[in-house]
């Protein structure tokens, strides 16, 4: 995969970079640079205090990768204006970082939840104060997995195949297939998690609220001003902010629709004083991590897959074992036939379809796990021991590990569909060389949406796999469009804007009258 150029917003870039240099002017008066013969050898940059961050502003987290090729150290320091950044580039210190209890994520999502919602000082004291944390997450890790998860999974793909029923017969062009799939899987997360009264499906213009405010995550992040720095994502939170805060009114969460992941939060919030619009200010944050990676996953799977006609054939077969005609036309319905999915039984009868995605998220995931050094702490990998300094943030590029040839092979650089296929079945995303490969993150912070985004992203794929032909606009095989660099808050990338994105979709020979359902 080549590192792709940026493809910022003019304005937004510009106003993060003044900001930026403001901030770096005031810090290089008061901090002075410098470092502990203890610490990771230090990478310098080639323009003195400023070139790594120029570097990362650049080219957000490829950054690591371009300078992991340069000089191979598997740690290091930057020393950026008068601060410094650990990175983490090898499986075995990653390891090490990821199982020790002095690394936190928290105060990122801390940091994030009070710069990117509008939750207000009150709300905020609450989410931070440990008697209500400590049960808010044991919600959040506790009820995307078993029972819970199968109603969530099922009521996402619900809304995809009755969107697939919908198509003509004769089948549609789609411009854009990076915007249909976007709005098609983020309607269905978000009918998943808030049940039939969901706010994005009483106001389509909520898709796009939720996406201007995606965009301008960074200028957001900085929070000076972002009526006018960003007023476009600023409009998008607050359209989410009301539609949530009248569906929270009106207790719409209680429904029986509704998964335990949402019901219980919201018992909570309640239960700790939140007002609606609190509850509907932090709960933007959620929707934020349920589909701004979930959507570009599910995407670039569908481009690897739909562009290699082979690999449709073999994912095909896998695909019938899952799915059972459930009924027959009735008088006056030739052809019609009724077919379900059971998505209970994807991840053990369809092994190719599980390790394409896996490799998709090799494959894309050019970003980094942060981590806060919450106290003096040493990480070693076997051969050498660091130390890390409390108060400072560590980054473990996995845009480095994932493409390291000393964990996969000769052909790291090609999309494998086959790679994870002998793999030892993955337990909590941690398989391959402990600590190499962590698109969900590590550890105890692991992406507590896994196995729900994983299940959508797959059932996502079978009535499409089955049931249509997904070509370009010619009839030929789709094309794997150039990937944008995402922002440095942003994880994975999107195709470039005005790139081939256009395609067909029409229904198989065979298939032209099959109603999908799902079978849960
Ligand atoms: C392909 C889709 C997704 C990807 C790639 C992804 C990735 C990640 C990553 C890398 C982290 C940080 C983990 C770490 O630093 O060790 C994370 C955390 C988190 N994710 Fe996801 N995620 C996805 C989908 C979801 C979904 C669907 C939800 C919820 C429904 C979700 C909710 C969260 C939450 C709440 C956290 C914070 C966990 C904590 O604070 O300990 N994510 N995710």
């Amino acid at each position: 995969m080549t590192i792709p150029s940026p493809s910022y917003d003019g304005f937004t870039l510009f106003a993060t970079l003044g900001i930026i240099a403001a901030m770096a002017l005031a810090y290089l008066v008061v901090v002075p640079q410098r470092i502990d013969p203890k610490e990771p050898p230090m990478l310098r940059p080639r323009i003195p205090f400023v070139g790594h961050l120029v570097g990362l502003i650049s080219l957000a987290h490829s950054y690591h990768r371009l300078q992991y090729n340069k000089y191979q150290m598997p740690i290091c320091t930057l020393p950026i204006l008068g601060g410094k950044l650990y990175v983490i580039n090898s499986p075995e210190f990653a390891q090490s970082a990821i199982l020790n209890r002095s690394l936190s994520f928290e105060p990122y999502v801390t940091d994030f939840i009070r710069r990117m919602t509008d939750v207000g000082d009150k709300a905020m004291k609450i989410y931070e104060d440990p008697a209500f944390f400590s049960r808010w997450l044991k919600i959040v890790y506790s009820s995307l997995t078993g029972p819970h998860l199968l109603a969530v999974n099922s009521a996402a793909l619900r809304v995809v195949v009755n969107e697939l029923n919908e198509l003509p017969v004769a089948g549609v062009d789609v411009p854009d297939l990076f915007l249909w799939a976007r709005d098609l899987i983020s309607l269905a997360s978000t009918t998943a998690l808030f049940g039939d009264k969901n706010p994005w499906k009483l106001d389509p213009r909520l898709l796009d609220a939720y996406w201007d405010y995606e965009r301008d995550i960074v200028a957001m992040m900085i929070n000076i001003a972002p009526s006018i720095t960003a007023p476009k994502a600023f409009r998008g939170r607050a359209l989410m902010q009301k539609a949530l805060t009248e569906y929270l009114a009106s207790e719409y969460d209680a429904g029986s629709d509704v998964p335990k992941f949402t019901r219980d939060r919201m018992e909570l919030e309640r239960e700790f004083g939140m007002t609606p619009s609190e509850m509907a200010g932090l709960e933007v944050a959620v929707i934020h991590g349920a589909i701004s990676n979930t959507i570009p996953t599910a995407y670039w799977m569908l481009v690897y897959v739909f562009s290699n006609p082979d690999l449709v054939a073999k994912l095909r077969a896998e695909a019938e074992t899952v799915v059972t005609e459930t009924s027959r036309a009735g008088p006056g319905e030739e052809g019609r036939r009724e077919v379900s999915i059971d998505i209970s039984r994807l991840e053990q009868n369809c092994p190719l379809l599980f390790s394409t995605l896996r490799e998709t998220q090799r494959f894309i995931s050019n970003a980094v796990l942060n981590r806060k050094i919450m106290a003096d702490t040493t990480i070693s990998d076997g051969k050498n021991s660091y130390l890390l300094k409390q108060g400072f943030d560590l980054q473990i590029s996995h845009g480095v590990t994932h493409n390291l040839e000393s964990v996969w092979g000769s052909n790291v650089r090609g999309f494998d569909s086959e790679r994870f296929l002998d793999v030892a079945k993955p337990e909590d995303g941690l398989a391959v060389q402990p600590g190499a490969y962590t698109p969900f993150g590590a550890g105890k912070h692991i992406c507590p949406g896994r196995f729900f985004a994983s299940g959508e992203i797959m059932g996502f794929m079978v009535p499409l796999l089955l049931g249509f032909e997904l070509t370009d606009q010619k009839g030929g095989a789709i094309t794997v469009p150039d990937a944008t660099i995402p922002w440095i808050t942003t994880p994975i990338a999107k195709p470039v804007a005005g790139s081939n994105l256009g395609a067909r979709l029409h229904r198989r020979v065979g298939w032209e009258n099959v109603v999908w359902n799902i079978s849960q």
